[in-house]
């Protein structure tokens, strides 16, 4: 058995921070120590670098059919990029077809992912058809493992749940253990607002801003609080960008009630000055919820601290500027929904460490532990700690790097932060002890990364 050290380097988790040695064995952390004290068959140098758990991104869409085509990064190359960013565990979205089983699709996810994967993976089960059969395989899937399932306000005819179909699945996940995932926006009134843009003959991607309004993100976050209350349910609100939104989940946690919030770095960090941009160049921007004029980062930041929001995903769903977005040339409401993304979320929110928005520890908190916790993946993931898989990422604190679609691993012809120059960057990524990104190259391989069932939310308590 190999005993792999990490020696000289900064231990942060989301409750410390300390000099120590890690060692690690069988893929697991065995100690931490005393520099100095440990030995081992192989020793990887730390020293002036952060020894930080691998990220768990709990929000991405590898190979996500939408709006006529598929998210361009498939398990292998989304991965493989999540990887180089300093992620380990991704939990991606199964989907139910309307008129189908959820057995059915996560079968077919479960064949997307397998034997592809470059680091760990868990799903969501997005649920897009509540019906008594749908309801009892909900019990089934909590059982082996998929214990979050995913419901849509938005996006009527497609993922769409109405109110009495998000009732039902709340009051079955209350039963079962299950994490009700609610993509808070109110689609039906959307779809006016978009009707009637069109026909105003407003059709460039800025309009995607202007029709999916605050206040119907706001409403849909409030009624959906309020569903999960009557159904005695936790609710975790995925994707927040408005601060109304983020007003409705602090007062029902001022009430004491089990609610959580997601948000994403395009929120953090973009606003509607890119889905501005001229030439069609907003579409890249286009997501939903969508991206808010800038006053509502400082709140999500706010939320960050205060945990009113407690969990950052990147909501990874790219689809390529030419040949995908195009597809919303002349028609807004035509552009494939998603942001790229998967790569740049640890190094953005050490970006965020850097301007003062947060601590070292609650970057690894809202990128590691609590995505672990929340999703019954902990302490497995996102913590050192021993026992624990030994998913560790050696972060050089002081490196700059410059964020663009010429250097990033994504399989997506344009970055969201073209340009934009960051402050640290990964050097080397352990996943469970094996290698897969060491100093700067990539050392990985698909088929490493397993499916990691989950248990249910350990948040609650
Ligand atoms: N967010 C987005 O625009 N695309 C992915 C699907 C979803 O999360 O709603
Ligand atoms: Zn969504
Ligand atoms: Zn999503």
């Amino acid at each position: 058995m190999t005993r792999t050290l990490i020696h000289g380097g900064l231990v942060i988790t989301a409750s410390d921070e300390v000099h120590a040695d890690v060692l690690i064995e069988d893929g697991r952390i065995a100690a931490l120590a005393a520099p100095g004290v440990l030995t081992a068959d192989r020793t990887i140098d730390a020293t002036g670098k952060y020894v930080i758990p691998g990220g768990v991104d709990a929000h991405t869409h590898m190979e996500l059919p939408f709006g006529g085509t598929f998210a361009s990064d498939t398990f292998e190359t989304g991965t493989r990029a999540a990887a180089w960013g300093g992620t380990t565990t991704i939990i991606d979205f199964a989907v139910q077809s309307v008129g189908h089983g959820l057995r059915e699709g996560l079968d077919a996810w479960h064949a997307k992912a397998e034997g592809n994967c470059a680091i760990d993976y868990g799903f969501h089960m997005i649920v897009s058809d509540v019906n008594e059969d749908t309801l009892k395989e909900m019990d089934l899937l909590v059982e082996e493992g998929v214990t979050s399932f995913k419901q849509f306000m938005a996006y009527p005819g497609v993922f769409y749940s109405d109110d009495g179909q998000i009732l039902r699945a709340m009051q079955r996940s209350a039963d079962n253990g299950g994490l009700i995932m609610m993509h808070a926006e109110n689609g039906i009134a959307i779809d006016v607002l978009v009707e009637q843009a069109l026909a105003r003959g407003e059709t460039d991607p800025r309009y995607h801003g202007e029709v999916r309004k605050a206040l119907l993100e706001a409403e849909a976050t409030h009624r959906a609080i309020r569903l999960a209350q009557v159904a005695g349910a936790p609710l975790y609100v995925v994707h927040v960008s408005a601060m109304e939104a983020v007003a409705e989940l602090a007062r029902a946690r001022d009430e004491g009630l089990p609610v959580f919030g997601e948000t994403c770095p395009q929120y953090l960090f973009l606003s509607t000055d890119n889905l501005a941009e001229p030439d069609f160049e907003g579409a890249k921007y286009v997501c939903s919820t969508p991206l808010r004029p800038r006053e509502h980062q400082a709140k999500l930041w706010q939320g960050l601290r205060t945990n009113d929001l407690q969990v950052v995903s990147t909501d990874h769903c790219p689809f390529c500027f030419t040949g995908q977005k195009d597809l919303g040339r002349g028609d807004f409401s035509k552009i494939p929904n998603g942001l790229p993304g998967v790569e740049n979320r640890m190094d953005l929110l050490h970006q965020a460490v850097v301007d003062g928005h947060i601590s070292r520890r609650r970057w690894i908190e809202i990128a590691c532990a609590t995505p672990a916790r929340m999703f019954g993946l902990y302490p497995k993931k996102g913590t050192i700690a021993p026992g624990a898989d030994a998913d560790v990422v050696i972060y050089d604190p002081h490196a700059e790097q410059v964020l663009s679609a010429e250097t990033h691993h994504m399989n997506v012809d344009y970055s969201a932060y073209e340009g934009r120059r960051v402050t640290g960057r990964v050097e080397t990524v352990l996943s469970r002890g094996v290698p897969v990104v060491t100093e700067r190259e990539y050392t990985g391989h698909a088929g490493h990364g397993v499916f990691t069932p989950r248990s249910t939310c350990q948040y609650l308590n």
